[in-house]
């Protein structure tokens, strides 16, 4: 089939790259000039795991191109893909202006049949206006389908090639076989719905994730002041199969562009129809406060932060991608700056976009994470990139003034702090080392 992918962001170049590779004739579209310039070079503007090799194969084998040009991507095409952003405004809502704008310019473009199919996340009701806007510009017939994304930053393509099942939300019945064959290859499990359902599934989909992470994040809080450990809680509540193993990694909270983003604009469609969602409030309150626990446990072990050296360690809000959107350690590195401490910063992938969006005269920038931590008066573990799983734990503590790690994601096991030297906290579980060693406030309670 012939289809036009409306942005080049990590949805859009990975479902362009993905139908291509499926055997689709695949044109991707932005109206970002620059990232369309570096596409053209088998350059990838986001950093994806296994994006590059893809891009340059499907481009040599003829079935993919890049292209500013909308009008004339989607005149060349039978299917075309919306994959533009829908951020935050700032109450909340979701931003509609590139979705509104890119609906526009496809109704203009239209030349023949089209069939529209949406894979941003966007409110329920939202298709319709698309549609709405589509039929002012144009005369020629057109469908629209709702097909939202699920695939995660870091194994965006794995995600996609084999997806847990697809969701495809019409109103002609007549499409279903056309939607299957589009996704043939990738997975059976297709689901057909209505449009307002197939909506509604994506931002419940993230409710319910982020409500998971919450949970996991109030028990590790409460393990810690009864003397129990959440890596074993998680691990016993999830051989229970209504409950399920995944989501229950405890830690700083989750961040990123899409839970903070679609826990909120849930809160706000359920507001617009009168519907206070309390249970999604409170998760969005606890995980806002869960990342500052980071901040809790310096003061616990060294007092004020006024003069001391912080080593931070990942700054994207989550291993294998380079995306800085809402990522925890934004508050947390301004918090540290803010009580007077300098703080040296590594992440492998991500310090160049979170350098761009915040600098400051108390951060220095490191090359190597043994370099964040030289000289350092405690490390703060805050994304679980893999390379931190390696670090030679006895020279690191030598390298210290004072011996505090802080790990954020739980990354670290009690035999590989054992005998360290470390002072260790990480998240419900019990402290290692130290001069309070683990002292669990349970006095009350036994
Ligand atoms: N990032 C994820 O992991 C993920 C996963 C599932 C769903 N989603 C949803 O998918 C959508 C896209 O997310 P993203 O992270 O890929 O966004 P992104 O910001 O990375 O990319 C969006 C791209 O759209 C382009 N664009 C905007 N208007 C355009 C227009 N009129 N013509 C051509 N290009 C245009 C922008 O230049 C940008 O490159 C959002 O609704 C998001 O919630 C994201
Ligand atoms: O047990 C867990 C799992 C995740 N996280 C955090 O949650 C955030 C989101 O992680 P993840 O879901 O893996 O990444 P995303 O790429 O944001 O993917 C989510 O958001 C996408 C955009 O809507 C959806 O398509 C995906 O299905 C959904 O998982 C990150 O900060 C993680 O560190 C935890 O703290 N504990």
């Amino acid at each position: 089939m012939k289809l036009a992918v409306i942005g080049t962001g990590y949805v859009g170049l990975v479902s362009g790259v993905c139908f291509a590779l499926n055997g689709n004739q695949v044109i991707c579209v932005d109206k970002d000039a620059e990232k369309i310039s570096k596409l053209n070079q088998m350059e990838s503007p986001i950093y994806e795991p296994g994006i590059e090799a893809l891009i340059e194969m499907n481009t040599q084998e003829g079935r993919l191109s890049f292209s500013a040009d909308l009008r004339d991507s989607v005149r060349r095409s039978d299917i075309v893909i919306l994959a533009v952003g829908t951020p935050s405004l700032p109450g909340g809502e979701a931003d509609l202006r590139y979705i509104e704008g890119a609906a526009a310019e496809i109704g203009q473009a239209m030349e023949g049949y089209k069939i529209i199919m949406t894979k941003s996340t966007v409110p329920v009701g939202t298709n319709e206006k698309i549609r709405q806007i589509i039929s002012t510009h144009t005369r020629h017939p057109f469908d629209v389908v709702s097909a939202p994304e699920f695939l995660r930053e870091g194994s965006a393509i794995q995600d996609t090639l084999h997806p847990d099942r697809i969701i495809v939300g019409l109103d002609n019945p007549a499409l279903e076989p056309l939607m299957r064959e589009l996704h043939q290859g990738f997975t059976d499990n297709i689901f057909v719905t209505d449009i307002r359902s197939a909506e509604m599934i994506k931002y419940a989909s993230n409710a319910f994730l982020a409500t998971k992470i919450s949970f996991i994040n109030e028990i590790a809080n409460i393990c810690e002041k009864v003397g129990a450990d959440v890596t074993e809680v998680a691990q016993g509540m999830g051989m229970d199969r209504r409950i399920g193993s995944s989501f229950l990694q405890a830690g700083i909270g989750y961040g990123g562009s899409c839970f903070p983003k679609d826990t909120n604009a849930l809160i706000q469609i359920a507001g617009n129809v009168d519907y206070e969602f309390k249970l999604l409030e409170s998760v969005v309150e606890v995980n806002k406060g869960q990342r500052f626990m980071i901040i809790s446990k310096l003061h616990e072990s060294l007092g004020s932060l006024r003069g001391a050296v912080i080593g931070v360690w990942g700054l994207a809000f989550k291993p294998n991608t380079d995306d800085v959107r809402e990522a925890p350690a934004r508050e947390i590195v301004e918090a540290l700056v803010a009580e007077g401490a300098t703080v040296k910063l590594y992440d492998p992938i991500a310090a160049d976009n979170f350098r761009q969006q915040y600098d400051h005269p108390q951060l220095r920038w490191c090359g190597l994470p043994e370099e964040a931590a030289a000289g350092s008066d405690a490390i703060c573990l805050l994304t679980d990139w893999s390379v931190f799983k390696d670090i030679d734990l006895h020279g690191l503590a030598e390298s210290m003034r004072r011996q505090v790690l802080i790990d954020g994601r739980n990354v670290y096991s009690k035999e590989q702090i054992e005998g360290t030297g470390l002072e260790y906290h990480s998240v419900g579980r019990p402290q290692m080392g130290g001069l309070s060693g683990y002292s669990p406030s349970v006095a009350g309670a036994v």
